[in-house]
């Protein structure tokens, strides 16, 4: 079997008296699709800070790949695989939509735009732009500026950017938050079809259960910064102790068991 792509032995990270992610031993396993849920405040973005590195933590350790990453930087991570999507604010408004995914394609392969005179590697580049907006759906919309784009737009165009950058492990914190109903099914098909390519492995935090139950392989819950469980789909919804605490019933006897 293929080396875990991520693990967490004992996170745990303290904000004063409150704990927000607690002892948290977890592990996704290559080119699989997990969910975290858990009520508002449970430690979701927290524990995708951790992994993402915009947090050190209190105890524990990450390992990606069998990597020991506690350390590491949040650009070290970038640069070995993990990407996090939403974090980027690098879209420049006044650029059209292939040119920022030209410009996300043109940094990973390191190529200096006055190098870009080499007529072939320019090509190649924009050829690999143009295939990754068809993969977000967003190929009609090349020639229009990123200011111009609709909220849910623009969030494709950010897993665009994502993924120029090549990513194996991709971390969705809520990606239909803020959207207009409309705007939904979108960005569920083009997360569905990122999951067919069958070449990333994808951590999402998301509150709407209907998206978690179609796409997820497994899920896990979080409740007050501990993992609760981690299991396939229809166990999370069968697990008594995930019904107790999402109805906030007996939560702390479950979790003492
Ligand atoms: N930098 C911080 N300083 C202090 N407390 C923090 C900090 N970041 C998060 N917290 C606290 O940690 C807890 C977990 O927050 P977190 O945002 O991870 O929850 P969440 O599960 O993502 O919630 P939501 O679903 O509402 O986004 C909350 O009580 C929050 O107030």
């Amino acid at each position: 079997m293929s080396e875990t792509m991520l693990q967490t032995k004992g996170l745990t990270i303290q904000f004063g008296g409150h704990v927000a992610v607690n002892r948290v031993d977890f592990r996704l396993e290559p080119r699989t699709f997990k969910s975290i849920i858990g009520p508002n405040g449970a430690g979701k973005t927290t524990f995708f800070n951790l992994i993402s590195g915009q947090l050190k933590p209190t105890a524990g350790t990450v390992h990606f790949k069998g990597t020991d990453i506690t350390g590491f930087a949040v650009h070290e991570r970038t640069r070995l695989g993990i990407g996090r999507s939403f974090q980027i604010t690098n879209v420049f408004p006044n650029l059209t939509v292939l040119e920022n995914v030209r410009v996300a394609v043109q940094a990973k392969s390191g190529v200096a735009f006055r190098l870009l005179s080499h007529y072939r590697k320019f090509s190649q580049i924009e050829e690999q732009a143009a295939r990754l907006l068809e993969q977000v759906h967003l190929a009609s919309k090349a020639e229009q500026l990123a200011k111009n784009l609709s909220h849910g737009d623009k969030r494709k165009l950010e897993i665009a950017i994502l993924l120029a950058l090549r990513p194996e492990l991709i971390l969705l914190d809520e990606p239909t938050a803020g959207m207009s109903l409309e705007e939904v099914p979108s960005i569920i098909e083009v997360i569905r079809s990122l999951k067919a390519t069958g070449e990333h492995t994808i951590l999402l935090i998301e509150h709407k259960i209907d998206m978690v139950l179609d796409l997820s392989d497994s899920i896990a819950v979080l409740f007050n910064g501990r993992l609760l469980a981690d299991s396939t789909p229809d166990e999370i919804m069968n697990d008594e102790r995930v019904q107790s605490a999402y109805l906030g019933g007996l939560y702390e006897d479950s979790i003492k068991g």
